[in-house]
């Protein structure tokens, strides 16, 4: 697949996979289900190694990555840095990208989409550029936070404007490093931005977190452990606190775990609509938050059990209320609460008050779609009380966010007449979705 643009990328997957601009009637499940979903790479995992390729010593080779707007945005602005991102010859296997890093340049334009990991994790990368770069994103983006890595690289003596979308950085080819103090509170990619890009800082980076607990914990265990794949020294011994050697990085041979959070809603659909869901390749040992998914379905009422094949969840006619605190794996906050619609008893979501600067905020969006449908959600501060009551058909907007597709396609497989805004807007990690879909109902 060409890489040059997201609009080719996706243009593709528009033509293979019927994936168009408009609204989609969300399938209703005829019966239990019976099928196997290879989910795509991981998105989070797909850009971090994005960015420590870019900025490592050799070629590395990137197998099975995820093609998604978010990851290709993150190739499109690595590429327009200096680094060489190209699609690997056959006889690297089918499906891998090969990074030829190169000096970081100036005078470039980036263009984030709403992609928090481009955002937040470039401008470390171009703080190290000699000149000039320029940061924009989608409206949505404009409204999410980045001051944190904005000021850290301030502090480290990188002169940027703006505090949030549009920013314009000025390097000056190197930056010195040294510790910053951050409240990350507002997003665990704050601390992941400082630290992926650090062992490239002349003294290396030291960062403290000060602030309210800080949510996505595992993203930042993931941060740790590619940093350390590629040879970087890190402490995290010290609780809220890192520190990033300086270093070369390591080139790095990676196959990418499937996307554990792209599969809740295919682990969902097997609870509402009976039968069973397989996700082949779901990792042993994983720093992914979506694991969590094992326990938290388990706890909703699902059989779920690992096996050397991969994870399968088996619905049982139940699906619990929970209470639940989902500050460590808060992207999978749309479908539990899609779920928690269908369940017998009331759930309590917390913990998650940060997603409110998500693609969208999340707490509104979903309580206000829930609620169109007659249902029963109200926000709380830090999250959502929902409980049960009968549910009709009708629009359920999406904000441009991916993970409210997926939550209005649980709901639709149980609710006759749902219809999804915009079903375009799953690509931002996932543009196979609707055909995996149809096929996993498809498998009834
Ligand atoms: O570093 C990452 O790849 C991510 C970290 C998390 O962000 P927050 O800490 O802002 O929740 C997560 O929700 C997001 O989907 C991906
Ligand atoms: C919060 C998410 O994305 P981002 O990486 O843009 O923050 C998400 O995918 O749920």
């Amino acid at each position: 697949m060409p890489l040059s643009a997201h609009a080719t990328n996706l243009g593709r997957v528009n033509a293979t996979h019927l994936l168009t601009d408009g609204d989609w009637a969300a399938p209703r499940a005829g019966g239990p289900l019976d099928a196997r979903v290879r989910v795509p790479g991981s998105k989070s995992l797909t850009n971090r190694f994005l960015v420590l390729a870019a900025l490592a010593g050799d070629e590395s080779v990137l197998r099975h990555p995820l093609r998604s707007r978010d990851t290709v945005l993150m190739v499109d602005a690595l590429r327009a840095l200096g680094a060489q991102i190209t699609d690997a010859p056959e006889d690297y296997g089918h499906d891998a990208w090969l990074v030829r890093p190169q000096p970081v340049t100036g005078g470039a334009q980036i263009d984030c989409g709403l992609a928090g990991t481009v955002m937040r994790f470039v401008p470390p990368v171009a703080a190290l550029a000699d000149g000039t770069v320029r940061f924009d994103g989608d409206e949505g983006a404009r409204r999410r936070p980045m001051r944190p890595v904005v000021q850290a690289l301030r502090d480290l003596g990188v002169d940027v404007e703006g505090d949030n979308l549009p920013i314009t950085l000025h390097g000056n080819g190197s930056v010195r490093g040294g510790t910053v103090r951050i409240d990350a509170s507002g997003s665990s990619q704050f601390v992941s931005a400082l630290l992926l890009a650090g062992a490239r800082y002349d003294e290396g980076i030291t960062v403290v977190h000060e602030g309210k607990p800080l949510p996505s914990l595992p993203h930042i265990a993931m941060t740790v452990e590619v940093l350390r794949d590629a040879g970087v020294l890190v402490d995290d011994s010290e609780a809220n606190t890192w520190r990033i050697e300086p270093a070369e990085i390591s080139a790095l041979d990676v196959e990418i775990e499937p996307d554990l959070s792209n599969a809740a809603p295919f682990l969902a659909a097997a609870m509402v609509a009976g039968g069973s869901v397989t996700i082949p390749g779901w990792p042993h040992v994983t720093t992914q938050g979506g694991d969590h998914l094992r326990d938290i379905l388990d706890m909703m009422g699902a059989e779920v059990q690992q096996t050397r094949d991969g994870l399968t969840v088996a619905g049982t006619g139940e699906i619990l209320g929970v209470d639940l605190d989902l500050h460590e794996a808060s992207e999978l906050t749309p479908v539990i609460a899609a779920l928690a619609t269908l369940a017998d008893s009331p759930t309590h979501l917390r913990g998650v008050a940060h997603i409110r600067s998500h693609e969208t905020d999340r707490l509104a969006a979903l309580s206000t779609e829930i609620n169109r449908l007659g249902g029963n959600a109200t926000e709380t501060e830090d999250g959502l009380v929902i409980r049960p009551a009968p549910l009709h058909g009708g629009l359920f907007r999406t904000y441009a966010d991916h993970r409210m597709v997926m939550a209005a396609a649980v709901i639709g497989l149980a609710v006759p007449g749902v219809v999804i805004e915009n079903i375009a807007t799953v690509g931002k990690t996932m543009p196979e979705f609707p055909a995996l879909w149809t096929q996993m109902l498809g498998a009834a």
